[in-house]
Protein backbone atom coordinates (compact mmCIF):
# COMPACT_ATOMS: atom_id res chain seq x y z
CA UNK A 1 0.00 0.00 0.00
CA UNK A 2 1.25 3.03 1.51
CA UNK A 3 4.73 1.62 3.06
CA UNK A 4 7.16 3.33 0.45
CA UNK A 5 6.17 6.91 1.00
CA UNK A 6 8.32 8.71 3.65
CA UNK A 7 5.50 10.82 4.18
CA UNK A 8 2.99 8.17 5.62
CA UNK A 9 3.37 7.51 8.83
CA UNK A 10 2.31 3.63 10.02
CA UNK A 11 -0.46 3.45 12.31
CA UNK A 12 1.51 0.87 13.49
CA UNK A 13 5.24 0.43 13.94
CA UNK A 14 6.32 -2.73 15.17
CA UNK A 15 10.37 -2.80 15.51
CA UNK A 16 12.71 -5.81 16.29
CA UNK A 17 10.16 -7.46 19.25
CA UNK A 18 11.01 -9.79 21.19
CA UNK A 19 8.57 -11.22 23.16
CA UNK A 20 9.97 -14.21 25.74
CA UNK A 21 7.88 -16.04 28.52
CA UNK A 22 9.42 -18.10 31.22
CA UNK A 23 7.73 -20.79 32.83
CA UNK A 24 8.71 -23.56 35.45
CA UNK A 25 12.61 -22.72 34.06
CA UNK A 26 12.02 -23.11 30.76
CA UNK A 27 12.38 -20.01 27.99
CA UNK A 28 9.67 -19.35 25.12
CA UNK A 29 10.90 -17.41 23.25
CA UNK A 30 7.41 -16.56 20.99
CA UNK A 31 8.65 -13.28 19.01
CA UNK A 32 12.22 -12.89 17.84
CA UNK A 33 13.32 -9.62 15.87
CA UNK A 34 10.29 -9.19 14.44
CA UNK A 35 8.79 -6.03 12.59
CA UNK A 36 5.90 -5.04 11.36
CA UNK A 37 4.31 -2.06 9.64
CA UNK A 38 0.40 -1.48 9.37
CA UNK A 39 -0.33 1.61 7.44
CA UNK A 40 -3.52 3.82 7.47
CA UNK A 41 -6.63 1.95 5.66
CA UNK A 42 -5.21 -1.20 5.63
CA UNK A 43 -6.79 -4.82 6.74
CA UNK A 44 -3.68 -6.68 7.72
CA UNK A 45 -4.64 -10.23 9.00
CA UNK A 46 -2.30 -11.88 10.94
CA UNK A 47 -2.35 -15.65 10.48
CA UNK A 48 -0.25 -18.58 11.97
CA UNK A 49 -0.13 -21.71 13.69
CA UNK A 50 -0.88 -22.28 17.27
CA UNK A 51 1.23 -20.76 19.26
CA UNK A 52 2.80 -18.25 17.24
CA UNK A 53 1.79 -15.44 19.03
CA UNK A 54 -0.72 -13.78 17.07
CA UNK A 55 -2.96 -12.93 20.38
CA UNK A 56 0.09 -11.50 22.05
CA UNK A 57 0.98 -9.29 19.49
CA UNK A 58 -2.62 -7.83 19.84
CA UNK A 59 -2.44 -7.18 23.30
CA UNK A 60 1.27 -5.64 22.79
CA UNK A 61 -0.42 -3.50 19.91
CA UNK A 62 -3.22 -2.91 22.85
CA UNK A 63 -0.72 -1.41 25.40
CA UNK A 64 -2.21 -4.35 27.35
CA UNK A 65 1.02 -6.77 27.42
CA UNK A 66 4.95 -4.93 26.95
CA UNK A 67 7.13 -6.49 24.76
CA UNK A 68 10.44 -8.24 26.15
CA UNK A 69 12.86 -6.06 23.95
CA UNK A 70 11.71 -3.89 20.81
CA UNK A 71 9.34 -0.91 19.82
CA UNK A 72 5.26 -0.82 19.41
CA UNK A 73 4.38 2.63 18.52
CA UNK A 74 0.51 2.94 17.77
CA UNK A 75 -0.51 6.44 16.14
CA UNK A 76 2.65 7.86 16.55
CA UNK A 77 3.19 7.00 20.16
CA UNK A 78 4.48 3.74 22.19
CA UNK A 79 1.94 1.04 22.75
CA UNK A 80 2.43 1.06 26.63
CA UNK A 81 1.30 4.86 26.46
CA UNK A 82 -2.01 4.01 25.49
CA UNK A 83 -2.42 2.71 29.22
CA UNK A 84 -6.38 2.50 29.47
CA UNK A 85 -7.43 6.16 30.05
CA UNK A 86 -8.68 6.86 26.32
CA UNK A 87 -7.02 4.21 24.64
CA UNK A 88 -10.39 3.06 23.03
CA UNK A 89 -10.53 6.17 21.34
CA UNK A 90 -7.45 5.54 19.48
CA UNK A 91 -7.65 1.40 19.09
CA UNK A 92 -10.63 -0.52 19.15
CA UNK A 93 -10.96 -3.95 20.02
CA UNK A 94 -13.15 -6.95 19.54
CA UNK A 95 -12.14 -9.52 21.62
CA UNK A 96 -12.83 -13.62 20.51
CA UNK A 97 -14.50 -14.13 23.98
CA UNK A 98 -15.60 -10.60 24.12
CA UNK A 99 -18.39 -11.10 25.96
CA UNK A 100 -21.14 -8.16 26.88
CA UNK A 101 -21.55 -7.73 30.79
CA UNK A 102 -24.09 -9.77 31.03
CA UNK A 103 -26.00 -7.66 33.66
CA UNK A 104 -25.99 -4.60 31.53
CA UNK A 105 -28.22 -3.95 28.43
CA UNK A 106 -26.77 -3.61 24.78
CA UNK A 107 -26.88 -0.39 25.04
CA UNK A 108 -25.37 0.30 28.30
CA UNK A 109 -22.69 -2.27 26.97
CA UNK A 110 -22.11 0.06 23.74
CA UNK A 111 -22.20 3.37 26.16
CA UNK A 112 -19.62 1.71 28.50
CA UNK A 113 -16.35 3.85 27.21
CA UNK A 114 -18.10 7.13 26.76
CA UNK A 115 -19.40 6.65 30.25
CA UNK A 116 -15.92 5.93 31.33
CA UNK A 117 -14.50 9.05 29.78
CA UNK A 118 -16.90 11.30 32.10
CA UNK A 119 -16.72 14.27 29.42
CA UNK A 120 -20.61 13.84 28.05
CA UNK A 121 -24.13 14.35 29.33
CA UNK A 122 -25.95 11.07 29.56
CA UNK A 123 -28.37 12.30 26.80
CA UNK A 124 -25.49 12.31 24.74
CA UNK A 125 -23.48 9.72 25.26
CA UNK A 126 -26.88 7.34 24.57
CA UNK A 127 -27.64 9.00 21.33
CA UNK A 128 -24.03 8.31 20.39
CA UNK A 129 -24.33 5.03 21.66
CA UNK A 130 -27.75 4.12 19.40
CA UNK A 131 -25.95 5.87 15.92
CA UNK A 132 -23.68 2.87 16.76
CA UNK A 133 -26.09 0.46 17.68
CA UNK A 134 -27.71 1.42 14.15
CA UNK A 135 -24.64 1.64 12.51
CA UNK A 136 -23.82 -2.12 13.09
CA UNK A 137 -27.31 -3.24 12.10
CA UNK A 138 -29.08 -3.92 15.65
CA UNK A 139 -31.98 -2.09 15.72
CA UNK A 140 -33.43 0.43 17.96
CA UNK A 141 -35.86 -2.07 20.07
CA UNK A 142 -32.30 -3.95 20.60
CA UNK A 143 -31.26 -1.13 22.77
CA UNK A 144 -33.25 -2.51 25.94
CA UNK A 145 -32.06 -6.44 25.50
CA UNK A 146 -29.80 -8.13 27.48
CA UNK A 147 -26.70 -9.94 26.34
CA UNK A 148 -28.87 -13.50 27.41
CA UNK A 149 -31.11 -12.46 24.80
CA UNK A 150 -29.00 -11.63 21.66
CA UNK A 151 -27.97 -14.16 18.63
CA UNK A 152 -24.03 -15.07 18.52
CA UNK A 153 -24.59 -12.61 15.52
CA UNK A 154 -25.87 -9.81 17.62
CA UNK A 155 -23.35 -10.41 20.24
CA UNK A 156 -20.86 -10.07 17.42
CA UNK A 157 -22.75 -6.30 16.44
CA UNK A 158 -23.03 -4.86 19.74
CA UNK A 159 -18.97 -5.85 21.08
CA UNK A 160 -18.11 -3.76 17.67
CA UNK A 161 -20.85 -1.06 18.20
CA UNK A 162 -18.58 -1.14 21.72
CA UNK A 163 -15.54 -1.07 20.34
CA UNK A 164 -15.94 1.16 17.68
CA UNK A 165 -18.17 3.60 19.88
CA UNK A 166 -15.15 6.46 20.62
CA UNK A 167 -14.51 6.17 16.78
CA UNK A 168 -10.76 4.78 16.83
CA UNK A 169 -8.93 4.88 13.61
CA UNK A 170 -7.93 1.45 14.27
CA UNK A 171 -9.59 -1.43 15.06
CA UNK A 172 -8.34 -4.88 16.73
CA UNK A 173 -10.41 -8.13 15.69
CA UNK A 174 -9.48 -11.14 17.44
CA UNK A 175 -11.31 -13.97 15.45
CA UNK A 176 -14.00 -12.08 14.63
CA UNK A 177 -16.54 -15.10 12.92
CA UNK A 178 -15.41 -17.83 15.53
CA UNK A 179 -18.28 -19.22 16.83
CA UNK A 180 -20.87 -17.49 14.06
CA UNK A 181 -22.66 -20.06 12.18
CA UNK A 182 -22.11 -19.89 8.04
CA UNK A 183 -25.09 -17.32 7.38
CA UNK A 184 -24.21 -14.98 10.27
CA UNK A 185 -20.34 -15.45 9.67
CA UNK A 186 -21.49 -14.23 6.11
CA UNK A 187 -23.39 -11.29 7.35
CA UNK A 188 -20.83 -10.17 9.93
CA UNK A 189 -17.75 -9.78 7.33
CA UNK A 190 -19.82 -8.21 4.90
CA UNK A 191 -20.43 -5.79 8.10
CA UNK A 192 -17.15 -5.45 8.86
CA UNK A 193 -15.89 -5.04 5.09
CA UNK A 194 -18.66 -2.04 4.98
CA UNK A 195 -17.44 -0.11 8.03
CA UNK A 196 -13.56 -0.67 6.67
CA UNK A 197 -14.87 1.15 4.17
CA UNK A 198 -16.93 3.66 5.02
CA UNK A 199 -15.10 4.32 7.78
CA UNK A 200 -11.75 4.88 6.34
CA UNK A 201 -10.19 2.09 9.22
CA UNK A 202 -6.86 0.37 9.66
CA UNK A 203 -7.99 -3.05 10.60
CA UNK A 204 -5.68 -5.72 12.23
CA UNK A 205 -6.85 -9.25 12.26
CA UNK A 206 -6.48 -12.80 13.83
CA UNK A 207 -8.32 -15.53 11.97
CA UNK A 208 -8.11 -18.93 11.13
CA UNK A 209 -11.09 -18.62 8.71
CA UNK A 210 -9.85 -18.80 5.29
CA UNK A 211 -13.27 -17.31 3.87
CA UNK A 212 -12.98 -14.26 5.94
CA UNK A 213 -9.36 -14.07 5.56
CA UNK A 214 -9.93 -14.12 1.87
CA UNK A 215 -13.01 -11.84 1.84
CA UNK A 216 -11.43 -8.86 4.14
CA UNK A 217 -7.56 -9.00 4.03
CA UNK A 218 -6.18 -6.16 1.62
CA UNK A 219 -2.93 -7.66 3.00
CA UNK A 220 -1.78 -11.24 5.49
CA UNK A 221 1.03 -11.22 6.93
CA UNK A 222 2.27 -14.87 8.03
CA UNK A 223 3.96 -15.50 11.81
CA UNK A 224 6.20 -18.55 11.89
CA UNK A 225 9.55 -19.54 12.97
CA UNK A 226 9.13 -16.07 15.70
CA UNK A 227 8.82 -13.46 12.84
CA UNK A 228 6.51 -12.68 10.06
CA UNK A 229 7.95 -14.82 7.39
CA UNK A 230 6.34 -13.37 4.70
CA UNK A 231 3.26 -10.60 4.10
CA UNK A 232 1.95 -8.97 0.74
CA UNK A 233 -1.41 -9.27 -0.73
CA UNK A 234 -3.55 -12.71 -0.47
CA UNK A 235 -2.32 -13.93 -3.76
CA UNK A 236 1.44 -13.71 -3.06
CA UNK A 237 1.10 -14.96 0.36
CA UNK A 238 -0.34 -18.00 -0.69
CA UNK A 239 2.04 -18.27 -3.53
CA UNK A 240 5.29 -18.22 -1.05
CA UNK A 241 6.74 -21.27 -0.75
CA UNK A 242 6.94 -22.08 3.01
CA UNK A 243 5.35 -25.71 4.90
CA UNK A 244 3.14 -23.76 6.91
CA UNK A 245 1.36 -21.60 4.22
CA UNK A 246 1.17 -25.15 2.19
CA UNK A 247 -0.83 -26.21 4.68
CA UNK A 248 -2.62 -23.75 5.46
CA UNK A 249 -4.03 -22.67 2.48
CA UNK A 250 -3.36 -25.30 0.38
CA UNK A 251 -5.73 -28.10 2.21
CA UNK A 252 -8.87 -28.97 0.68
CA UNK A 253 -10.61 -26.06 2.64
CA UNK A 254 -7.89 -23.44 1.33
CA UNK A 255 -8.82 -24.64 -2.45
CA UNK A 256 -12.55 -23.91 -1.77
CA UNK A 257 -12.02 -20.23 -0.16
CA UNK A 258 -9.26 -19.78 -2.53
CA UNK A 259 -12.16 -19.99 -5.16
CA UNK A 260 -13.21 -16.25 -3.27
CA UNK A 261 -9.93 -14.75 -4.41
CA UNK A 262 -11.20 -15.33 -8.05
CA UNK A 263 -14.84 -14.25 -7.56
CA UNK A 264 -15.83 -10.78 -8.05
CA UNK A 265 -16.49 -9.11 -4.34
CA UNK A 266 -20.12 -9.06 -3.06
CA UNK A 267 -20.98 -6.48 -1.12
N1 LIG B 1 1.38 -14.40 30.03
C1 LIG B 1 1.99 -15.44 29.50
N2 LIG B 1 2.88 -16.18 30.23
C2 LIG B 1 3.53 -17.23 29.69
N3 LIG B 1 3.38 -17.62 28.43
C3 LIG B 1 2.52 -16.94 27.65
C4 LIG B 1 1.80 -15.81 28.15
N4 LIG B 1 1.04 -15.32 27.14
C5 LIG B 1 1.28 -16.10 26.08
N5 LIG B 1 2.17 -17.07 26.37
C6 LIG B 1 2.67 -18.08 25.44
O1 LIG B 1 2.98 -17.44 24.23
C7 LIG B 1 2.72 -18.30 23.13
C8 LIG B 1 1.87 -17.57 22.12
O2 LIG B 1 0.55 -17.43 22.60
P1 LIG B 1 -0.63 -16.78 21.75
O3 LIG B 1 -1.87 -16.97 22.54
O4 LIG B 1 -0.28 -15.39 21.36
O5 LIG B 1 -0.64 -17.69 20.45
P2 LIG B 1 -1.61 -17.61 19.21
O6 LIG B 1 -0.77 -17.44 18.01
O7 LIG B 1 -2.66 -16.55 19.45
O8 LIG B 1 -2.23 -19.06 19.25
P3 LIG B 1 -3.70 -19.61 18.87
O9 LIG B 1 -3.80 -19.56 17.38
O10 LIG B 1 -3.69 -21.01 19.36
O11 LIG B 1 -4.71 -18.74 19.57
C9 LIG B 1 2.09 -19.56 23.71
O12 LIG B 1 3.10 -20.54 23.80
C10 LIG B 1 1.64 -19.12 25.09
O13 LIG B 1 1.69 -20.21 25.98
Amino acid sequence: MNEGRADVHPVVDIRGLWSVFEKEGQRNVVHQDLSLRVMSGELLSLVGGSGTGKTVLLRQILGLEAPTRGEIEVLGEPAARLGREGAASRVGMLFQHGALFSAFTVLENIELPLRELRTLPPALVREAAMLKLQMVGLKPQDAAKMPADLSGGMIKRAALARALVLDPPLLLLDEPTAGLDPDSSDAFVALLRALHRELGLTVIMVTHDLDTLFELSTRIAVLAERQVIVSGPPREVVAFDHPFVHTFFHGERGQRAMALLDAPPSS
